[in-house]
Formats: structure tokens, sequence, C-alpha cells
């Protein structure tokens, strides 16, 4: 009999092969003798689905042997399935149900992996810090579809670097400053259209109109209405199947995901063409600094397909996530009215409450709103708009008393982490002044981090893989906030919603929401607002 070692394990078919050695003698036996007997056509079945249970269960608890401490808890499911559907199903609740029953770490099997979920700023800290050595960026199969393996998050070593470093260059703290007055115009023309209607949907004007910048700001792309609302259904197909079964059955799943991908790569690729023309002056837009940069440093060119899959990575993250934290900051600001107030004091404060008297927003303008920095914060940390970031060990490492094995998926959570640390006090509740008030607190920032403790506030996750523009988020969010109090009033037509959280964040009844413009002589009269010191 072949001897069962964890390097034999590299896959499912190994592992299939190596444990039916163990049992392939006694079954076939013993199914000899049923089919002689008649009872074959029942039995039969019986025993091969015990056996495949078995294969299974051998498969998904392959420790290293040259590892003492036990894998974490959990359950992984059927056959093949593990226990996707129920992920599919429950979405966040899946975790949430899972920390409350085991903890910070425990396993299961989902979208077709081996995986372990991790949560805590120990546990988060060793995993972001362990990059390159203990772990590799990894997202499941269908993410990698979706999104193209020319995406920088798919990107590897020495060539992720580099494509990391020029990206980089177009979300400098300068270069950040540039699209100020443009994403400041697009807010201003969404929420003047809102005023006007009186009422709105939330979470899909939120999604126009991180699109709309997106588009705009970081690929210098011109897309009309209707191309935009074409596109966004699009986006809908392909986000539906982002985390799904790697399997493509025509007409469902995958498979429509990917068609849809098809679509936008050819209007990617449109625009792109437009772009390139030489009688068009290069753009002020991000995809234009990244290209100037790659020119500058002499280094190759990006391939076509990386270009495109870049484009499309910088339309999904810079509309998505960014379009889930636009719409909780809608939806919590409307929930907590006293919020609305302290930001249209400190605003007042800071001579910006007036719109007429700031038509354009400064970098210098923005820089100084401790209040309106504390609101964005607990937005991201009440609503993490990416919930959790994916991981495959290179090698097998001890984690909080466990074997993480090597070729494992490791999922770290942002979503558990940031709400059950016992740095927040009520994490449950949505309280900016916390990040004022809490010395401690004050001084960490959602990007930078300075020791292990910190890593229980991880929105735009750390070092290596961290999200290269974490500073156009924030400064897209500041100028949100801004707009929205000293133009407006917004109330919750439904009270407060039930979020769903695939792919990101959001409110399942789309957040009615009734909206109102306040005139600054309206405002004067609604409170007393103190003279300006
Ligand atoms: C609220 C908005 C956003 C949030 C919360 C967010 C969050 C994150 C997080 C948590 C990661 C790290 C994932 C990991 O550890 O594997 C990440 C990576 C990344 N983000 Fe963002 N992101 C946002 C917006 C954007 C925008 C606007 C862009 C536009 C370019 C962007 C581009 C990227 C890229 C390219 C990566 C991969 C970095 C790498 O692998 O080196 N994100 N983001």
């Amino acid at each position: 009999m072949e001897v069962c070692t964890f390097d034999d394990f590299p896959s499912l078919m190994n592992a299939i092969k190596c444990a039916s050695s163990v049992s392939q003698a006694v079954v076939g036996g013993i199914a000899s003798i049923l089919v002689a007997t008649h009872l074959g056509p029942l039995i039969v079945p019986s025993l091969l689905l015990m056996t495949t249970f078995k294969l299974w269960s051998v498969y998904t608890n392959v420790k290293d042997p040259g590892n003492r401490l036990p894998l974490p808890p959990g359950t992984m499911g059927f056959p093949l399935v593990g226990e996707t559907l129920e992920f599919l199903r429950k979405g966040s609740e899946f975790f949430r149900e899972r920390t409350k029953s085991y903890g910070c770490i425990y396993k299961t099997h989902i979208l077709g992996q081996r995986t372990i979920r991790v949560s805590g700023a120990a546990n988060v800290a060793k995993i972001l810090k362990g990059e390159g050595e203990l772990v590799a960026s990894q997202w499941p199969p269908s993410a990698k579809f979706i999104l193209g393996s020319g995406a920088l998050a798919h990107s590897k070593g020495e060539k992720h670097a580099w494509r990391r470093m020029m990206i980089a260059k177009a979300f400098t703290p300068d270069a950040v400053a540039t699209y100020i007055p443009a994403i400041q115009e697009t807010i201003r023309d969404y929420i003047g259209q809102w005023c006007r209607s009186g009422h709105i949907h939330g979470y899909p004007e939120a999604r126009s109109l991180t699109f709309t910048v997106a588009a705009r700001m970081l690929l210098g792309f011109n897309v009309h209405d209707k191309q935009k609302h074409q596109m966004l259904i699009l986006f809908e197909d392909m986000l539906a199947t982002l985390f799904s079964m790697p399997v493509p059955i025509p007409g469902i799943g995958l498979y429509k995901g990917l068609k849809a991908r098809r679509r936008i790569m050819q209007e990617i690729g449109q625009c792109i063409q437009k772009r390139q023309k030489p009688s068009e002056a290069p753009g002020d837009d991000a995809l234009s600094k990244i290209l100037h940069a790659i020119a500058e440093d002499g280094h190759d060119a990006l391939s076509t397909v990386e270009m495109q899959d870049s484009a499309l990575e910088m339309l999904f993250a810079g509309h998505l996530p960014t379009s889930s934290a636009a719409c909780s900051v809608l939806g919590l600001i409307a929930s907590n009215p006293t919020v609305y107030d302290k930001a249209s004091m400190e605003l007042f404060r800071q001579g910006l409450l007036d719109p007429n008297l700031n038509e354009e927003l400064t970098p210098s303008d923005i820089k100084n709103l401790p209040y309106i920095d504390a609101i964005i914060k607990e937005v991201l940390r009440v609503a993490p708009p990416v919930g959790a970031g994916y991981r495959k060990a290179l090698k097998t490492f001890d984690l909080d008393g466990h074997q993480v094995p090597k070729g494992w998926t490791i999922i770290y959570s942002i979503r558990e982490t940031q709400h059950t640390s016992s740095s927040y006090s009520e994490a449950e509740k949505f309280n900016p002044d916390r990040w004022i008030e809490d010395t401690q607190l004050a001084h960490k920032s959602a990007a930078s981090k300075v020791d292990d403790s910190e890593y229980d506030f991880v929105p735009f996750g750390s070092g290596q893989r961290s999200c290269v523009a974490h500073r156009y988020v924030e400064t897209f969010l500041k100028i949100f906030i801004i707009e929205l109090v000293r133009n407006s009033n917004w109330k919750l037509e439904n009270g407060l919603p039930q979020v769903a959280y695939m792919p990101v964040p959001h409110p399942v009844d789309n957040l009615p929401l009734s909206f109102r413009k306040v005139e600054m002589e309206q405002r004067r009269r609604a409170f007393t607002l103190p003279a300006k010191p």
C-alpha cells in the first residue's frame, strides 16, 4: 500500500488517487460480493457515496506532518462543492456564524479551495506582513477570470512591484490634488439633480456617480449616458459572478459573467483607441499619468491585454467599493442627524459651509477637517466596502496555535476584525466622535501602520498589496460629504435598511431617500450658528 504524505496532495486529484489506494481493495471486494447477491443496485451507489465522503474527508484534513499543531476548527462540507452553496446563499452571515462558533481562525471549503479564514489584529498583521514570504496574494479563480490575469491584483513578484510603483504615481498627494475640480464638479451635478428630483434611490445613484467619476478621472473616458447605463448593466452581470464556482456552464454563473466581461472589454478597447489618437493631447486622468510614468521609466510598455485589464481593474475598483462607501455615507448620516449638524458646524468654522463662497475647493480647503475625516474613518470601519482579502500559503506556518498548510487559501477578514476588536467600545454603533475623543484611535490611520495593534483598522489592507488609491478614495469621500452637507438635506424614506454584502455592502432596498436643497439662509434660521472664530 502507498504511504500518504503531505507532498502527495498538491491537488484534489492526487488526494483522491492516494486515498483511494487505501480503500480500493476493501470496497472492491465488498462490492463484488454484493453485486453477486443482487443487492448491487442499492448498495453499490451507497458504497460509492461513502467512499467519496471518505476521500473528501481525507483530502480536506491533510496536515503537514512536519508541523505538530492541529488544523483550525471548522467544517469542509460536501465533496467538491464544499460549503460553497451555503456561502453563496448566506453571504457574510456565513462568516459571522463561523466566527461566533470557532473564533478568529477556522477552516472551510469554498469556491473550490481549502480555505482558512482569519480575523483579529495580530493574525491579520502576520498575514499582511508575511506577503512574499509566508503568503502571496491570490484571489479566487472566479475573480481572476472576471478581472483578468493582467490586473495588478493578480500580478506577482518583480512585475507586481514595478507596476505598482508606476500606478502609485497617479495617486500621490500632488496627483490626487489635480483630480479635485472634476470630482467636485461631477458630485455637484449629481447632488443638484437629486435635489431637483426630490426623491432618489441612494445605491444606484451612488453607483452611477462613482462610475462617472472613475471613468472620467481614472481613465479619461468620456462615456455618454446611454453607454454608461449599458456598462453598468454589464458590470452587474459581471459582478454577480465575481465570487462563484469556477465552472463555466453555458447560460449561468461564471459563463454569464465572462460574457459580460467580453462586452465591457470591447467598450474599454474602443475608449482606449480613441484616447490614443495622436491628435488628442494626453489627459489629466490617472491612466495618462501611469502611461506617462511607464514611458519615462523606459521599461517595457504594458501589453494591450495588461492595459485593458488594468483599465477594467481601475473601473471596477474605482466605482464598486467607492459606491458602497458613498451609499453608506448617505445612509449613516441620514440616520444620525447629530453627525450632519456637527459636520455643518465644522464646515462653518472653516468658512466652507456656504457653497457660493467656495465655488472650487482647494487641497488646503479640505485638509483641516478632523470631524469629516472621523466620519470617513467610521464609515470605513462600520461598513468596510472590501470585506476581506485573499492569499495563498507559500509554506506551512503557525497561526494562533494552529497550522496553516502550504497551498491552502487564506482569507483575512477586514469586516470581522473591525467589528470585533476591543479597541472600539459599542463597536456596532456608528460613532465618528470615537476617532477624536479616544487618543489611541485618534492616531490610527486607514493606510499606514506602526505596530500590530493597529491592524484592527485595515479598510485598505496594508503593506505590499494595500490599496494603491486610498488617497483618491479619501479625497472623493471628503468632497462628497462637504458638497452633500453644504448643499442639501436628505432623509431615509424606509428607515434603516437591511444590508446585503455581495459583491460589496449595499442596502437591499436600494436606499430610497428624499432630498432637498438647503439654502444658507434656511440653515441660519434652522440652528443658530456661532460667529466664525
Ligand atoms: C472605498 C474604496 C476602496 C476600498 C475600501 C479599497 C480597498 C482595497 C483593499 C482592502 C485592497 C487590498 C486587498 C488585499 O489585501 O489583497 C485593495 C487593493 C487594491 N485597490 Fe482598492 N479600494 C478602494 C478603491 C480603489 C480604487 C478607487 C482603485 C483605483 C485604482 C483601487 C485599486 C486597487 C488596486 C489596483 C489594488 C491591488 C493592489 C495590489 O495588489 O498591489 N481601489 N483595495
